[in-house]
């Protein structure tokens, strides 16, 4: 797909739905009072928190070299809202942004309330500056791959070399397994893919201009086994490319005496530079100056232990983070509640168990409030990103 075609606009304006009363705030022990979008001031109550903390946006925010923000955790803790707000934010304080989800079940649309979906950057409705959103389906972005290498003949290479009785060759070749490799990828291959697809697209002079990179990515699972990928794909394909070259240079008086079009050359272009980018994805994801990796989680137990984790696996695999963000902790009830309160003493002591944690103790603790409305559209998002982010 030609880069230009990858933005489609919204014509038809957009219904962001009513919003927001909110009943907690960001750590906040003295009471604030936000505004909503509606502008009637509304009184957030005191989250009785002790570490309060703030995830320094103004360093987040400051300079226009570009910067990526990867958000991950556990299924459903709110990453794409956390991702989606910190996109918002940063759009607003004039950062172009692009937003970019690569979990193979998308949930931007839903955040943004806008259909961002079809896998073109699509500009965001209700924001300052300029938002574009990307949900990458996976899937797709290995199905172009293939497509791409089976239209160059691709597919074909092990009948081609058997043809050309380089037998030794195409077993060697089939012990790399390519092929097998697109058939049945291993978890985390896809993301790679819709990464280094993004990655593609960042380098086209035509996009040069975002600054800032958000990523809502897949739960923990896929995100640990994609950090582990690219050496991975870097090694099969450096193999593959390897192998080509000999194959080259073996089979071209062959092919000039046949006069066969040197369909895999265009093969090899494309397998070097997938290598190359999946390259790049590593290395970006390691780069402390221009990434920072945000965890989310929630006040539970079970939450918690997968973050912790998480970071573990972060750390060995030499990828910076800095902020834990604790989402969805319940206010204190203004009514005798007594599951509010069961509830909410359950999450207090889980926060002493963050706090203690030899994993997570030297992370910037951030807590975000539940609040009583689904956090859905830009005003919510706005809203959203003014708790956590600041
Ligand atoms: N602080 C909050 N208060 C109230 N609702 C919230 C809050 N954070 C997230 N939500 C809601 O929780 C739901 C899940 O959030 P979200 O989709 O951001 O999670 P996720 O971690 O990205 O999920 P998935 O793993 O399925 O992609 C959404 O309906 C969202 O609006």
């Amino acid at each position: 797909m030609a880069v230009t075609a990858l933005f489609r606009h919204i014509s038809k304006p957009q219904n962001y739905g009513p919003f927001c009363r909110i009943i907690g705030s960001a750590t906040s022990l003295s009471a604030p009072i936000y505004e909503n979008p509606f502008k009637t001031p509304f009184q957030v109550r005191s989250v009785t928190t002790p570490a309060e903390a703030v995830t320094g946006f103004d360093e987040m925010v400051t300079g226009s070299k570009r910067k990526y923000y990867m958000l991950g955790g556990k299924g459903g803790v709110g990453k794409t809202s956390c991702a989606a707000s910190l996109a918002v934010k940063f759009a607003n304080h004039g950062h172009p942004t692009m937003v970019v989800s690569t979990d193979p079940a998308h949930s931007l649309s839903d955040s943004f309330a806008q259909d961002l979906s079809g896998g073109m950057l699509v500009p965001v409705e209700g924001v300052d500056s300029q938002l574009f959103a990307l949900e990458i389906n996976p899937e797709t972005a290995r199905e172009e791959l293939r497509t791409a290498i089976q239209t160059d003949g691709g597919t074909d290479v092990k009948d081609f070399i058997n043809s050309m009785s380089l037998g030794m060759l195409a077993d060697e070749l089939g012990e790399l397994e390519l092929g097998k490799l697109l058939d049945t990828p291993p978890p985390g291959m896809d993301e790679a893919i819709a990464i280094s697809k993004v990655m593609q697209i960042l380098d086209s002079q035509e996009y040069s201009r975002f600054t800032r990179i958000v990523l809502d990515t897949a739960p923990t699972g896929h995100t640990l086994r994609l950090l582990s990928l690219p050496d991975f794909m870097d090694a099969s394909l450096g193999k593959v490319m390897k192998l080509k070259k000999k194959l080259d240079s073996a089979t071209s008086a062959i092919k000039s005496l046949l006069g066969k079009e040197e369909k895999r050359q265009n093969v090899s272009d494309k397998l070097e530079k997938l290598r190359e980018r999946m390259a790049k994805v590593r290395d970006l994801f390691r780069d402390s100056d221009t990434t920072e990796f945000v965890i989310v989680t929630i006040p539970t137990v079970m939450a918690v232990s997968e973050s912790a984790r998480l970071h573990a696996s972060l750390m060995k695999e030499r990828v910076p983070v800095r902020t834990l963000i604790v989402n969805q902790i319940l206010p204190p009830s203004a009514t005798d509640c007594k599951f509010c309160e069961i509830r909410r003493k359950d999450q207090m002591r889980v926060l002493e168990m963050i706090r203690n944690d030899p994993e997570l103790v030297n992370l910037r603790l951030v807590n975000a409030p539940l609040v009583d409305v689904e956090i859905r559209g830009v005003p919510a998002l706005k809203f959203m990103g003014d708790m956590v982010w600041r």
